[in-house]
């Protein structure tokens, strides 16, 4: 079974001719689904008001003498109107497409003709629900992100700098606008983080933000997880699957690391962004997205595109706006307000009250920052980690380059030694708890294991 199959997910079947309610209900029983049954629109909306229904299965038509569909449509926006992301189904009499095709206009996520054929039925049930299971876990990851975020960072992004003021100022006025954005800047700027900020002050906001990491996506799976796939597709194609473009529909897409897009994928991927359409592989059936795009790289596309290796006209499409985040080495009037951000949430993450030391707070002005606000945020962790009850000390920041004045007084410890002491503490905080504490080191777990085993570090 796959993640998508809700065995036990509750449908509803709303028609008023019971010989429908009942065939479709063993079937769908037999499939393993809890069925509910309702005659008329109103007792469908009174189980929708008190029953966890996960699809909608409903006829156009109640009163016999009509096949206007009116009631149908009506019945439809009032479900939409209780949860737009639950999927709704309609079903029509045989060859009134039109109506089918109004019903879809109005949001319904897919329809079936009547008399049905049993498998089709299955797959489209099966295939809306583990869109919407998909969406949800899309949702709540976002949901989540968002809170530990509001959590983590009260006031959003730290902008004291003059330029990310102005970035900040940019970012707000063109969030509005459903033009694609190009996001630019070195490793670690914030661009993750300034997508999100566009998305969360678009129009869309209350929709999905889905991120893609272009180059995380093994070249021969590109357009199963961009534009999904049906059932049977290939040999792993076990169940139907949306790919990426299609969950972000009505939301906002981020294509992360877009320079590291390979020459085929680039014209696959002009193509969709130009007319928003798309097939499932294995699909001959087009479908539609509304996503609004935004792209982020570290790379200079500008010199790739000269160089013939970046599309010109995809560069074209995706950079009708470009907003660049400057490295933290730019803008050294964000450092410490980074720095007291991070340090005030580990304090929280770890029970602590650490300040940093004057000392700490020089090494932290004359770094560099090759690796950005990322290698600032690593550094504070660790920091947190390392310096027990005192105040952090320039040494505890462990920062890579740093000059012997910014350490002050302090003696110098081993690299190994300290690594041994912040691996120790973190179990210790952790309670032992190996995957915790590889996690807050930001280590894989044998990557941890290995350690324990070079520092002769038992665990409980
Ligand atoms: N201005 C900022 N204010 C607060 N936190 C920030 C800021 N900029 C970046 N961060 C934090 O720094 C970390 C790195 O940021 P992010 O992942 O957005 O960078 P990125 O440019 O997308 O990196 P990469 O290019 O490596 O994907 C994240 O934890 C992010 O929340």
């Amino acid at each position: 079974m796959t993640s998508g199959r809700a065995e036990s997910a509750t449908i509803l079947v709303v028609d008023d001719q019971a010989d429908v309610r009942e065939a479709v209900s063993l079937l769908l029983a037999d499939e393993g689904y809890s069925v509910l049954g309702a005659a008329a629109p109103q007792g469908a909306l009174a189980l929708l008001q008190d029953q966890p229904v996960a699809l909608v299965l409903f006829d156009m038509n109640y009163s016999r003498d009509t096949t206007s569909g009116r009631e149908g449509l009506e019945l439809l926006a009032v479900m939409r109107a209780l949860d737009k992301h639950r999927p709704l189904v309609a079903m029509t009499a045989w060859g009134s497409i039109d109506l089918a095709v109004q019903a879809l206009q109005q949001g319904a996520a897919d329809f079936v003709e009547k008399p049905w054929d049993n498998n089709r039925l299955l797959t489209i049930i099966r295939t809306q629900l583990e869109r919407s299971a998909a969406v949800e876990r899309a949702r709540r990851v976002g949901r989540a992100a968002a809170l530990e975020r509001a959590d983590k960072s009260p006031g959003g992004i730290v902008a004291e700098a003059e330029s990310m003021r102005r970035l900040l100022d940019m970012t707000r006025r063109v969030a509005d606008s459903d033009a694609p954005i190009l996001i630019t800047g070195e490793n670690g700027v914030g661009k993750g983080l300034l997508a999100e900020q566009i998305h969360r002050w678009s129009p869309v906001a209350d929709e999905v933000f889905i991120t893609v990491n272009m180059g995380a996506i093994p070249e021969s799976l590109f357009e199963a997880e961009m534009f999904g796939h049906a059932k049977g597709a290939f040999t792993d194609a076990r169940e139907a699957r949306a790919g990426r473009f299609e969950l972000a529909d009505g939301g906002t897409l981020f294509l992360d690391e877009v320079g590291n897009l390979p020459a085929a994928q680039q014209a696959k991927l002009l193509h969709v962004l130009e007319t928003g359409e798309f097939e499932r592989i294995g699909e001959t059936r087009t479908r539609h997205a509304r996503v609004r795009v935004i792209a982020a790289t570290n790379a200079d596309l500008q010199a790739m595109v000269e160089a013939g290796e970046f599309r010109r006209d995809l560069y074209f499409r995706l950079n009708t706006i470009e907003l660049r985040i400057p490295p933290l080495s730019e803008r050294p009037a964000d450092v410490l307000p980074l720095a007291e951000r991070f340090l005030s949430i580990q304090n929280r993450k770890y029970a602590r009250s650490l300040a940093f030391s004057d000392a700490a707070l020089k090494a932290l002005r004359e770094h560099e920052w090759p690796g950005n606000v990322r290698e600032l945020a690593h550094a504070v962790e660790r920091a947190v980690l390392l310096a027990g009850d005192q105040s952090i000390q320039p040494e505890h920041l462990m920062l890579v380059g740093q000059s012997p004045s910014a350490t002050g007084a302090q003696p110098i410890v081993a690299l190994e030694d300290l690594e041994r002491q912040m691996i120790e503490r973190a179990l210790n905080h952790f309670e032992g708890d190996v995957l915790h504490t590889a996690e807050a080191l930001g280590l894989s777990r044998s990557a941890l294991y290995r350690r324990l085993e070079k520092y002769g570090i038992k665990t409980a």
